[in-house]
């Protein structure tokens, strides 16, 4: 079955995690991310997932699963060592919950691709079950191109789009300058910093009409 990626936000949502092993970690950061409401059910936990409990970022179950576990969740990650447990969760949860099976990518609806994340830059790879290594070794060749230096100009993307959207300029103009941004050489604090300056005359002014950058 086709996946198509999707940006999701889950504030206040919530996402129930079965299991408390090294898997069921690494989801619940990939959760505590989203300000999802996450609950671990699970009899024992790992040292990161006892840290982020003792933290207040989730409520532990310490139990093993049951069916009424999962009624009010709208996202269930079945990550238990154990496959049999993993499909009964997948089978329990409720209609329009969402599944993940830790062991059986066919059973889920939504898969955790492998994630680069700086800043505002968010990019995914999935290779749709063929390898999870690769999606990691292309993860980790995207990082020395797209390095923490992007922290700073998506940010500054961001600023400058929020700015000219203010501005009087019309689409057309505004879309001229957001392409010219997307330069290298705005990589550079200093040109960042005075790009900013004129954009937020340009923003502060009712007639703008004249260029930007
Ligand atoms: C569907 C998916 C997500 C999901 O839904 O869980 C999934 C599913 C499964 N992975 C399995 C195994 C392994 N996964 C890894 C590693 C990663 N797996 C990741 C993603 C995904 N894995 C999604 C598909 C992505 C895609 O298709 O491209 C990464 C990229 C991101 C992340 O996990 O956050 C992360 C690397 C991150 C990093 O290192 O940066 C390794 C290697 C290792 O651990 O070093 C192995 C062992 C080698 C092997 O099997 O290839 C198994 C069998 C379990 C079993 O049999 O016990 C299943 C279940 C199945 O295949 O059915
Ligand atoms: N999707 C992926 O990328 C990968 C998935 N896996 C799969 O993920 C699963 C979990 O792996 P790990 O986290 O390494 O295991 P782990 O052994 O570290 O943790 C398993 C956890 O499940 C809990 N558990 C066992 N039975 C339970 C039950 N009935 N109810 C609630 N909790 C229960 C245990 O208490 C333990 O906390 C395995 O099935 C493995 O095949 C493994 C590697 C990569």
């Amino acid at each position: 079955m086709a996946r198509i990626p999707l940006m999701v936000e889950l504030n206040e949502k919530q996402v129930v995690i079965v299991g408390g092993g090294i898997i069921a970690a690494k989801r619940v950061n990939t959760m505590m991310e989203s300000c999802a409401q996450i609950t671990v059910i699970s009899p024992t936990i790992n040292q990161a997932i006892r840290r982020a409990w003792e933290a207040g970022f989730l409520i532990w179950r310490q139990k093993t699963f049951e069916a009424t576990d999962i009624q009010q969740a709208v996202l269930v990650i079945a990550a238990t060592n154990n496959q049999l447990v993993n499909q009964f969760v997948c089978r329990s949860a409720p209609a329009g919950c969402l599944v993940n099976n830790a062991s059986d990518a066919v059973e889920s609806h939504v898969h955790f691709p492998a994630h680069l994340k700086q800043g505002r830059l968010s990019i995914s790879i999935s290779t749709n079950e063929a390898s999870p290594t690769l999606a990691a070794k292309i993860k980790q060749e995207l990082e020395a191109v797209y390095n923490k230096d992007y922290i700073g100009y998506v940010e500054f993307l961001y600023q400058s789009r929020q700015l000219l959207k203010q501005s009087t300029l019309d689409k057309q103009q505004q879309k001229k300058q957001l392409q010219a941004l997307v330069s290298d050489e705005f990589l550079c604090k200093d040109k960042q910093l005075q790009a900013l300056q004129s954009l937020k005359q340009i923003a502060g002014r009712m007639n703008a009409s004249e260029g930007v950058i």
